[in-house]
């Protein structure tokens, strides 16, 4: 923990920030004042028990859901202080890839990762073209891949696919929402080291939400637990098994994550 937070507060720019974020359906207040920094670089998994609320706090971060109160700032700027102009640059800095992939079944691959472009940019079809193929590139996929559609695509290539799409306009931060759901575990290992190359070679910053023991063990920088409708938790995995609750210590101490070998965090959380 104390090697994570000088490699924080030496080197790190918070990209996104939830500040005393309460979501509430009526009566059922799902998320509770919390608070979540993330930082520029890093692959943060976010985990927690069913239910917990982790999707709602991803489609909150959108706007996709209303909230009660709470502030969220991406790249320093407050979502609700901006004007129309700057709210929309401000999504263009953000890229998702649904649960499932979410694709447009009637639309070819490439076309679905050329409709983001189509919405915030305004650029000649031959550069559509030629990004399209630069991304379906970027995520491992065949160029042969661009004008197939959804329902010709396997599992792996639908998160491929969708995960060109969340690319389109050159994120900063991608939100994954279980991407290695669905996927056999050569299939899960094979994306994992993708979004790891990606994050390595274009600085991407990645918030995952995952239920995957694998993926958290072996790209997840830093894990963040949602709990009692906050993060309950937030750290390397030492302070995920150091801290003292019953659904932490039983995700992270359970047979399951007994049996996965743990990659070498000190790599990525080096001390001065
Ligand atoms: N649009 C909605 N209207 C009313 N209640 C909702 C809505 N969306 C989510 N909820 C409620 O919010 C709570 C949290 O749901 P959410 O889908 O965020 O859980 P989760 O942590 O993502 O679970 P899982 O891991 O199973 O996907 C649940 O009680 C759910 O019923």
């Amino acid at each position: 923990m104390i090697a994570a937070a000088k490699f924080r507060d030496r080197d790190r720019q918070v990209i996104l920030s939830v500040k005393d974020l309460t979501v509430a359906f009526g009566d059922n207040v799902v998320l509770d004042h919390l608070n979540l920094d993330i930082y520029r670089g890093e692959i943060l998994g976010f985990v927690g028990a069913s239910g917990a609320g982790k999707s709602v706090l991803m489609r909150t971060v959108l706007r996709l859901l209303p909230r009660r109160s709470g502030r969220i700032e991406i790249l320093g700027a407050d979502y609700d202080a901006v004007g129309d102009a700057e709210r929309m640059a401000l999504d263009t800095r953000l890229g998702v890839l649904f649960q499932h992939g979410a694709l447009f079944s009637a639309l070819t691959v490439k076309e679905n990762i050329q409709l983001p472009m189509r919405e915030y940019l305004d650029l000649p079809q031959w550069l559509m073209d030629e990004l399209a193929y630069l991304k379906i590139a970027l995520v491992g996929l065949k160029p042969e891949a661009a004008d197939r559609y959804p329902s010709e695509l396997s599992g792996g290539m639908i998160k491929r696919a969708a995960l060109a799409r969340a690319l389109a306009l050159d994120p900063d931060l991608v939100f994954l929402d279980e991407p290695t759901s669905g996927l056999d575990p050569i299939g899960a290992a094979e994306f994992d080291e993708l979004i790891a190359q990606l994050r390595d070679t274009l600085g991407l910053t990645v918030y995952m939400v995952t239920h995957d023991l694998d993926s958290l063990f072996s790209v997840c920088d830093r894990i963040a637990v949602l709990g009692q409708k906050k993060v309950l938790v937030e750290g390397t995995l030492d302070d995920m098994l150091a801290f003292d609750d019953p659904w932490v210590q039983s995700y992270f101490k359970g047979k399951r994550a007994r049996s996965i070998p743990r990659a070498d965090q000190s790599a990525r959380f080096p001390v001065e």
